[in-house]
């Protein structure tokens, strides 16, 4: 793997620190080779303590920075307004956006025919464990698809999509998956305390219960449908519960309504960005 080279990672909020955070871990590169612009001060004093060079406007990045990478890591509706700012960099880095819904389209207006990766990460990246669903245009070349491939399986599980019309479904599915796990332990505690468990019970049993029984699904053999029969006993508790989980409006088609909404948004976002 090569990690030589600098790194620009504009937007250091939630997502973007997520990523720091995983690249300083995993990718092997020094903290301060990744270089930072983040306009709130508390984001930049945490980006700082993570080891990266950080700084509040794009006017103070050092003038004979050569980035092999420039990440894209503001709100889809900042993008339009900052991007301009950044062409120079076009004549060494690889621009890669996680925003959601914006197309490269939107990059190639701006910045012309340079290699561009969309890609949609999640938040387990900052532990290694993301999934990085990217599709690269069509001036992305070998060395620099390379390198990128390798930034983003530092932090995951690389999918290259064959469209990028595919990373908005992605989106729905991986990228705002994360928020559908965390509310799901959300509603298991819930529901644990109103069974009569203590809180901090319900919630480390809600917590631990998501986190085995999907280490559990990834290590196993048995398929997820599989792993579920064999916890469900004839006339037992778990049936009880999927009877309810399964009849109408079932989870599985709440599931379903809540990721076409997500696409939906992400292609409304398109517009904006
Ligand atoms: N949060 C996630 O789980 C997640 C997952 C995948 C993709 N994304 C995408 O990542 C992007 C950021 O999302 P987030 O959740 O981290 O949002 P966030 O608001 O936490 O972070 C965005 C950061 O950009 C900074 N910013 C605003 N204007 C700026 C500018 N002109 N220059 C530099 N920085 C600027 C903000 O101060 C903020 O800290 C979005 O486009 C989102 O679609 C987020
Ligand atoms: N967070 C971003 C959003 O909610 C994109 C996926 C996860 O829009």
């Amino acid at each position: 793997m090569d990690q030589s080279g600098e790194i620009v990672l504009v937007g250091c909020g939630n997502m973007g620190f997520a990523l720091l955070e995983g690249w300083v871990a995993r990718f092997g590169i020094a903290a301060d080779r990744i270089h930072v612009v983040e306009p709130v001060e508390a984001l930049r004093r945490r980006a700082v303590a993570a080891g990266a060079a950080a700084y509040a406007d794009a006017s103070e990045l050092p003038q004979a920075l050569q980035p092999r990478a420039f990440i894209v890591a503001v709100k889809p509706q900042v993008i339009g307004s900052m991007l301009a700012t950044y062409r120079r960099f076009s004549a060494t880095a690889a621009f890669v956006s996680i925003a959601a819904g914006v197309p490269i389209a939107t990059f190639e207006a701006t910045l012309g025919a340079v290699p561009i990766v969309r890609d949609m990460p999640n938040m387990p990246a900052s532990i290694g464990m993301g999934v990085i669903a990217a599709f690269a245009n069509a001036h992305t070349g070998n060395v620099q698809m390379a390198y990128v491939s390798d930034l983003l399986a530092a932090v995951g599980n690389v999918h290259w999509l064959p469209e990028e019309e595919l990373i908005n479904a992605a989106t729905a599915i991986s990228g705002s998956g994360p928020a559908y796990l965390f509310h799901f332990i959300e509603c298991l505690t819930e529901a644990g305390i109103a069974v009569g468990l203590p809180v901090e019970t319900a919630h480390a049993l809600a917590k631990q219960t998501v986190d085995g029984a999907s280490t559990l699904a990834s290590a196993s053999v048995f398929s997820p449908t599989e792993l579920r029969q064999q916890v469900t006993s004839p006339n037992g508790t778990t049936a009880a519960a999927l009877e309810v989980l399964m009849a109408e409006p079932s989870l599985a088609a709440l599931l379903r309504e809540a990721a076409a909404a997500a696409h939906q948004r992400a292609l409304e976002l398109a517009v904006v960005g």
